[in-house]
């Protein structure tokens, strides 16, 4: 049986040289073996954390009136509440989730309500951005890459970045699956974080496996467009969530793409016409965010799109 890799981010940092390439091949590894892993000591204060879950749970516990507000459908809306069942299993088993999505970056988005949310969320962006930023780098250089090359290729200086916060409210009147449907993200890497009750799981040797158990780590989810960039070299992870708990289950989930106008195909340092030719078509980041919803309802996913079959 294995385990989920455990990633210490303090190596990446401010480890020795020899600390810090160890971790980066773990990273590798990691990413290769599994598309996910934890990660541990990233130095986020616990009492921040604990901030954004209750003033996020005080959001959710709003009057549905004053949460529709904020009820929006566009893809660039800069603020987007939805609740409801999952749109593409209506007439089969329906799983329910509230979410608010916040575009994070070039620019920050908040509900003005519940008070201090908006500091909060801020703040939690910010800190999680430079892990994000340090991971990245760790990420080009275990595939070989100067550490600021995807940097640069994908332009993630000025990244579009969001903050979902997706809420599995307990409903004991209501005889109601929570959860998500599979699926895999988009950007070039997920983080999660969810409070202490369990949901999430990834698809891993054909099976379904819980990501939990280890106390204050992100959950760290490789996306599409690493995938595409990386010419499969690392896979974009299949995950899903199952809330079983009587609880409420909330988490915080950022995604880190590329700008929007940046047109993400495989690295030309991964391309090869004999060994390894291209196995994705370019596609601009905003581009494929569009494509995607609209494929939602459908049952379908951009990435299908992007995939050439060989
Ligand atoms: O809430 C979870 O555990 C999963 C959330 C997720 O996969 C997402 O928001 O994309
Ligand atoms: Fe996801």
């Amino acid at each position: 049986m294995s385990f989920v890799p455990i990633i210490d981010y303090s190596l990446l940092t401010s480890g020795t040289p020899n600390e810090r390439s160890k971790v980066i091949q773990q990273l590798g590894n990691a990413c290769k073996d599994w598309g996910c892993y934890m990660l541990v000591n990233h130095g986020i204060p616990e009492t921040l954390i604990k901030e954004i879950m209750d003033v996020s749970d005080e959001f959710f516990n709003l009057p549905k009136e004053e949460k529709l507000e904020f009820e929006a459908f566009g893809v660039f809306d800069p603020i987007r509440f939805s609740s409801g069942f999952n749109a593409v299993e209506q007439n089969k088993d329906t799983l329910w989730r509230e979410v608010l999505r916040l575009i994070a970056h070039p620019d920050f988005h908040c509900p003005h309500k519940p008070s201090g949310f908006s500091e909060i969320a801020s703040d939690y962006v910010k800190r999680t951005q430079v892990i994000v930023n340090e991971l990245l780098k760790g990420v080009s250089e275990s595939l070989g890459f100067e550490a600021s090359y995807m940097n640069k290729e994908l332009n993630l200086d000025s990244s579009f970045r969001l903050l979902a916060v997706n809420c599995y409210p307990f409903l004991p009147d209501f005889d109601l699956a929570r959860g998500l449907m599979p699926h895999t993200d988009h950007g070039v890497f997920t983080l999660l974080y969810e409070n202490d009750v369990p949901g999430l799981e990834v698809f891993h040797n054909g099976k379904w496996v819980v990501m939990s158990g280890v106390p204050n780590a992100f959950l760290v989810l490789s996306a599409d467009h690493l995938e595409i960039f990386s010419n499969g070299v690392y896979k974009s992870k299949l995950h899903r969530a199952v809330v079983k708990d009587e609880c409420k289950r909330i988490t915080l989930v950022n995604t880190n793409g590329p700008s929007l106008d940046t047109v993400v195909g495989p690295s030309p340092r991964l391309v090869d016409e004999q060994d390894r030719p291209a196995g994705y078509l370019p596609m601009k980041y905003g581009e494929y965010l569009e494509l995607q919803t609209k494929l939602t309802t459908a049952g379908k996913h951009a990435f299908d799109i992007v995939r050439i079959q060989n």
